[in-house]
């Protein structure tokens, strides 16, 4: 009821000594605080909350117009709901390496369990585009040691996303990737985030080239073709984020339920794919809030 048993600090620990497992963790990407309950509920292992969504959910592009401000809200509105460790987009850090620092000190404060910083120049760009940029190596291990030396809890997790993947074509592209993670773990890195490779041999590269966790993005209609979770486990990934995934799932829904409203006068075509008012409370818990006031939940909810 309310909110998370499990203390912010809990659930660092916690995700620490499951990532040490070697196990590959599914972290579904969460567009809003609700849906991270469901994530929890369906037995997932964490909640992804994605820069894309959060702009996406502003109707802005992902091109580094939100705010630290915005983005520390909304990933403490979402940690919160779950007693799941969420890990956050922190894009390029909003800004220079003492940003980063403030950064990671806000997302601490907000309850998550972990962000990822890219090496992408300012404005970032969605990293599944074309005509990417990336700062040079001083300074992506720069915003690194920035946010290592910030944190204050051992546990939060500092995950370095290079994108510097799609800045050449074919293997020199990965040989940059590889180089490039090498010198953000040996920055203190406690994870890599490589972002668009292309193949399962791509990220299995990645995987001989550092000895940390390594996240695996499976965002659709981008660069990488979509593994199942098995494929990404068997080449040593750690963590797999379907970032934007329920997002688009739930707009494409949407979308034809507005199209039916059109065409049919009625949604009673849809109620099948509707998340039924039982299941909504209990989500939410609405029976637990009887707690305070055993008024709140006396009714029979008919499926
Ligand atoms: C992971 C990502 O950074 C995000 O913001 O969710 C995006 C996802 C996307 O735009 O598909 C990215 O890969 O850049
Ligand atoms: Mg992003």
């Amino acid at each position: 009821m309310l909110y998370s048993k499990t203390t912010p600090a809990d659930k660092r620990r916690l995700f620490r000594e499951r990532l040490a497992t070697g196990e590959l963790l599914r972290f579904p990407g969460a567009f809003n605080p609700l849906s991270a309950r469901m994530i929890e509920q369906k037995g997932f292992e964490g909640v992804y909350i994605s820069g894309a969504v959060l702009a996406a959910d502003l109707g802005l592009p992902d091109i580094g117009l939100t705010t630290l401000t915005e983005v520390a809200g909304r990933g403490k509105q979402i940690a919160r709901m779950t007693d799941l460790p969420a890990i956050i987009d922190a894009d390029t850090g909003f800004g220079e390496p003492m940003n980063v620092a403030r950064t990671i000190q806000e997302l601490e404060d907000a309850g998550l369990a972990g962000a990822h910083i890219e090496d992408q120049i300012n404005p970032k760009r969605c990293g599944h585009l074309d005509g990417k940029a990336v700062v040079d190596e001083a300074t992506a291990t720069k915003r690194i040691r920035a946010a290592r030396d910030a944190r204050r809890d051992e546990n939060f997790l500092i995950m370095a996303r290079t994108d510097i993947r799609a800045t050449a074509d074919g293997p020199h592209g990965l040989d940059l990737a590889k180089d490039r993670a090498k010198a953000l773990v040996d920055a203190g890195a406690d994870a890599i985030f490589p972002e668009a490779m292309r193949t399962l041999e791509e990220f299995e590269a990645i995987r001989s080239a550092v000895d940390v966790p390594l996240l695996a993005n499976m965002t659709e209609f981008g660069k990488s073709e979509l593994f199942t979770a098995k494929q990404l486990a068997d080449v040593g990934m750690n963590i797999v984020i379907w970032p934007v995934s329920m997002l688009r799932i739930s707009m494409g829904a949407t979308g034809r339920a507005l199209d039916t409203i059109i065409e049919q006068g009625t949604l009673t075509s849809k109620l099948d794919e509707m998340q039924h008012r039982a299941d909504l409370y209990e989500l939410v818990d609405y029976e637990g809030y009887n707690h305070f006031d055993t008024s709140v939940f006396n009714f029979e909810v008919a499926r």
